[in-house]
């Protein structure tokens, strides 16, 4: 990572309070953060800081479980499961160091949720943070709707967590500790640059535990290219930080950027937190069967159940890229300057 450039710029502090009576001053800095950086954090939004470290403490409960018991309930092609050190990013060709589960509301958990015995309390909690993160999208999803001049429930009817078609997800992640006095190994990331291709991520981070970064800049959402400045976007108590995924991307003809992000991996002791990193992502996935197409009609009407397949197929064909690129870097005899 020693070609990162920086750049301080700092992403908008938007609060929810008040929202019936705001609505209109909040849709605007909605969508002026939206078209602008792709990313800001909320305030506000009505989830306590003692809510969010009780979901936090149910992650570690989780994750401090042996990887025999977590390989009971493993990634699944409906994305969900548990997987560690095996999400390969376009943007490196390796594995993100780090585990995580994801989970969901409906049918795609059949089988994938612990026993009750095993983790006592945690599907209740963990289904009840989600509810809880559901209600704070929704508020955004209307005002997107507003913004793009869609009717108010437009969204909030795309995404509805209630039906068995809902594929929206709650993802803990749990980045593994490392040793200051011993530099991470070439081609060690933490997660490597992507852009998510959700409608909106809501990223619950615990304060101290840094390392998120974020490189505005994508002009249409079929773009997979990273750009080189980098702005790091420290954690706050309480704080959620947003930022828009490719579908809202697409949705909105590109009108709403989609922001690669990363979170970097620990070089220098005297900057950068080497502990364990825990986050949790809530990604608002459109249900299978809704209608998507943005209000200039720029892409072709697609359903939910075709975007996702079209995102993981690009993603897929991104990685085999990325890969012949590594293979005659290499032959090339220059091994060294492939590692990036
Ligand atoms: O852990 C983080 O802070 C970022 C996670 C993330 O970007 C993702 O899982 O898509
Ligand atoms: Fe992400």
């Amino acid at each position: 990572m020693s070609d990162t450039t920086y750049s301080n710029r700092s992403i908008p502090k938007i609060s929810l309070h008040d929202f019936e009576s705001r609505i209109d001053a909040i849709t605007s800095e909605l969508v002026a953060a939206a078209e602008a950086d792709g990313f800001f954090a909320l305030v506000g939004h009505g989830i306590s800081e003692a809510e969010i470290e009780a979901q936090f403490a149910a992650a570690e409960r989780f994750f401090a479980l042996p990887d025999a018991a977590k390989a009971a309930v493993p990634f699944t092609h409906r994305n969900t499961g548990w997987e560690k050190r095996a999400q390969i990013r376009p943007s490196t060709g390796a594995a993100d160091q780090k585990e995580s589960y994801q989970m969901q509301y409906g049918e795609a958990m059949d089988g994938v949720w612990l026993p009750e015995a095993a983790l006592p309390g945690f599907r209740a909690q963990s289904l009840a943070f989600m509810r809880r993160a559901q209600d704070v999208s929704d508020r955004l999803m209307v005002c997107f709707a507003r913004g793009l001049g869609f009717p108010d429930d437009y969204f909030v009817r795309a995404h509805d967590v209630s039906r068995p078609t809902a594929q929206t997800v709650l993802r803990l992640l749990h980045y593994f500790a490392l040793d200051p006095a011993v530099p991470a190994p070439d081609g060690y990331y933490r997660a490597g640059a992507h852009a998510d291709w959700d409608f909106v991520t809501l990223l619950f981070q615990r304060p101290g535990q840094s390392g998120l970064e974020i490189c505005p800049g994508r002009e249409v959402f079929t773009e997979f290219g990273r750009g080189d400045k980098w702005t790091k976007v420290e954690p706050a108590a309480g704080e959620i930080v947003c930022n828009i995924g490719d579908l809202l991307m697409s949705w909105s003809d590109d009108r709403f950027k989609s922001t690669f992000h990363r979170v970097k991996t620990p070089t220098d002791p005297a900057t950068d937190y080497y502990g364990p990193r825990y986050s949790m992502a809530y990604f608002n996935q459109p249900n299978t069967d809704c209608e998507i197409q943005g209000p200039l009609k720029k892409y072709p009407v697609v359903t939910g159940s075709e975007f996702t397949r079209a995102a993981m197929k690009r993603n897929y064909d991104a990685l085999q890229a990325k890969k012949e690129e590594m293979v005659s870097t290499a032959t090339g005899g220059s091994l060294v300057a492939a590692a990036s």
